[in-house]
């Protein structure tokens, strides 16, 4: 499914563009079959979304830009962790929602690709990420605590805190449905010591769902 979400998502590349390349493992067949198209030829180039997206780009000769060297992307395709019916989500299981979010936000165009377990009639199920400063981490932890009534976890790996690719913490946050997902967003962004956290507002244009009957369905 992840693989013809990814083959499927190729198809909106155009000569020419400027990729915004997400990040995930659903990304990771939308890079494989960008890496076909630059084989046969296509000209493009490459916005990762990630240090890891960055290393699969490179490995696949596709060519390489940082957002800094592009005043404009035409089109970013990247994964979701939840995407609702307009358009709006939840986005950072892998860590990377602070360069996808700049990213998106430089984009003419974003498409999602995700599978049908992935649409929701409301955000919120999953855990919302919230990128944090590792200073002074554990006081908006328990701010959101205490302001939200809900228990804010601290992503580990390998035994210590998660670290993104910008040297941050995340803090992932059970909130259950979301009501009013751009009034949280200001609640979390205000904070101090949040960088960003996943809920993408307004960014995404459409997504290609896959069906478990191997059907894809652009909405
Ligand atoms: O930080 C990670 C990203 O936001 C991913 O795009 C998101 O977690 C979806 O990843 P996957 O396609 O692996 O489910």
């Amino acid at each position: 499914m992840k693989e013809t979400l990814g083959r499927e998502a190729a198809g909106y590349v155009k000569d020419g563009m400027t990729i915004g390349v997400g990040t995930g493992s659903t990304a990771f067949w939308f890079i494989a079959a960008l890496g076909d198209l630059v084989k046969s030829g296509l000209a493009c180039r490459a916005v990762p979304t990630s240090l890891e997206t960055d290393r699969l780009l490179r490995q696949l000769k596709v060519p390489v830009i940082s957002l800094a060297d592009t005043d404009e992307i035409d089109l970013t395709i990247d994964g979701a962790d939840e995407v609702d019916h307009q358009m709006q989500l939840i986005k950072g299981g892998g860590g990377a929602l602070l360069r996808e979010k700049m990213v998106a936000f430089s984009s003419r165009k974003m498409i999602i690709i995700a599978d049908e377990t992935k649409l929701v009639k409301k955000l919120g199920a999953y855990p919302l990420p919230v990128e944090v400063i590792p200073y002074g981490y554990r006081q908006v932890s328990l701010h959101i605590k205490s302001e939200f009534g809900i228990d804010p976890t601290l992503r580990i790996k390998d035994g210590n805190p998660l670290l993104t690719d910008n040297g941050h913490y995340i803090i992932d946050c059970p909130f259950g449905e979301i009501n009013d997902a751009a009034a949280l967003h200001i609640m979390l962004n205000n904070t101090p010591g949040v960088v960003d956290n996943g809920l993408f507002l307004n960014l995404a244009d459409n997504a290609l769902i896959g069906y478990n009957d191997g059907t894809v369905k652009l909405i």
